[in-house]
């Protein structure tokens, strides 16, 4: 039986998570690429991820059973001419781009309607590029397909299942359903993030006080304005009308929550602050989605030199990874503790035993 092939245009922290994946679910699996960069192109060929490296907008795509658009959501748009006398009949054409409206208009332009299906990993994070890529990014993530609607069941059922296999939860939606939910919880908080970073820097003092005392919740919501300015630009010139439609919306509540503070509407301020409590509360951890399930425990440590190097040596003896270690400050840990990240359920299981066992007291939420 013939190997499937598959191809990326756009090796980045998309693209590259996503031929990780493929590559240790489908070892089997050829897979293309072309990226602006070569070095990337030579790390993922290096990493046994990439099969066929290409200099160029390749005539191997032909060769494709699926090719994935993975760059920024402008360049895959520019890309559409080119695959069109490209692609054979059976190709599933699909993009992980973030808007999904404009490249399903140039698409039915094209005629090439019967072989996109529009995709989206609602995962990802403020970095960019391969280096920050892995094959578990999209994990337990919403992967929401975009079919055309010339897009025939059999290509629809087989993506979907390409989706599973890599360990990801395909959605349906329309592109019109895609563009306006992904602008209320994906394009209007990179604009919040971005705006409320500026208004600091605006606000600040020559001698930043603000930016130095800036803590865990300013860090948390704005950890996003750190993501890329021109993969944004295109996003929010794709989208302008849906970001626009739920920034009014955001702007009534805003002007609302500065009448209740300038009114010292107590009552008003408290139900402000408790439907969005009980709201946040009652979103679904277990699939990361926008909300990417946490694997993590806290532990009380003495600060002294070497504490924290102890910790990780005891657990990479246990051959158990770390994700992500720090020292976290907050009011629920009035003294400080180290937060450890997973990967897994497992990895935390073992964890919390190894170190319990060496008296340490562990919190796990
Ligand atoms: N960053 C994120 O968290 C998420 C991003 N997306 C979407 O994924 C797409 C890619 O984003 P990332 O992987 O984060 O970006 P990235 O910057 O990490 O990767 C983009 C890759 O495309 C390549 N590229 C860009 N322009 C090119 C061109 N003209 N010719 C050839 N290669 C080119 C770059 O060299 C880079 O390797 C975007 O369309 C974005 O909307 C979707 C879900 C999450
Ligand atoms: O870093 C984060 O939390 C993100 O929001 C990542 C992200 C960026 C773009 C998308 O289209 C989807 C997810």
């Amino acid at each position: 039986m013939e190997t499937t092939t598959i191809g990326f245009i756009g090796l980045g922290l998309i693209g590259g998570s996503i031929a990780k994946a493929i590559k240790k679910f489908h070892p089997d699996y050829q897979i293309i690429a072309y990226n602006r960069t070569r070095e990337t192109l030579d790390d993922a060929v290096f990493e046994g991820i990439v099969d066929i490296a290409c200099e160029e907008m390749d005539s191997k795509f032909s060769l494709c059973d699926y090719i994935f658009l993975c760059a920024t959501v402008d360049y895959n748009i520019e890309c559409l001419k080119w695959l069109k006398t490209k692609i054979r009949p059976g190709c599933i054409l699909t993009d992980v781009g973030s808007v999904k409206g404009e490249i399903h208009k140039e698409i039915t332009k094209l005629s090439m309607a019967a072989n996109f299906i529009g995709g989206h990993p609602m995962a990802g994070s403020e970095k960019t590029g391969y280096a920050y890529s892995s094959d578990h990014l999209i994990e337990n993530a919403y992967y929401i397909l975009t079919p055309s609607e010339e897009a025939s069941l059999d290509k629809i059922s087989r993506y979907s299942e390409l989706v599973s296999s890599i360990g990801a939860l395909p959605m349906i939606l329309t592109a019109q359903e895609h563009d306006y939910i992904t602008a209320a919880i994906s394009h209007l908080p990179h604009v919040v993030a971005s705006s409320l970073v500026n208004l600091v820097q605006k606000l600040d003092s020559s001698d930043e006080h603000m930016k130095s005392i800036a803590a865990g919740g300013f860090k948390d919501i704005t950890r996003i304005a750190s993501s890329s300015p021109y993969m944004w630009q295109q996003i929010c010139l794709e989208n302008p009308d849906n970001i626009s439609k739920v920034l009014d919306e955001f702007i009534r509540l805003i002007v609302q929550a500065k009448y209740l503070i300038d009114q010292k509407d107590s009552n008003g301020l408290y139900q402000m602050f408790s439907s969005s409590r009980d709201y946040r509360n009652s979103f679904d951890n277990t699939s990361s989605g926008p909300i990417k399930k946490e694997f993590a425990l806290y532990c009380d440590i003495v600060d002294e030199t070497g504490a924290i190097a102890t910790i990780a040596t005891i657990l990479s003896m246990n051959g158990i990874s770390i994700k992500n270690i720090g020292i976290l400050h907050n009011r629920e840990f009035d003294e400080g503790v180290l937060k450890i990240d997973f990967y897994d359920e497992e990895a935390l299981k073992a964890a919390s035993e190894q170190l319990r066992k060496r008296n340490y007291i562990i919190y796990e939420r």
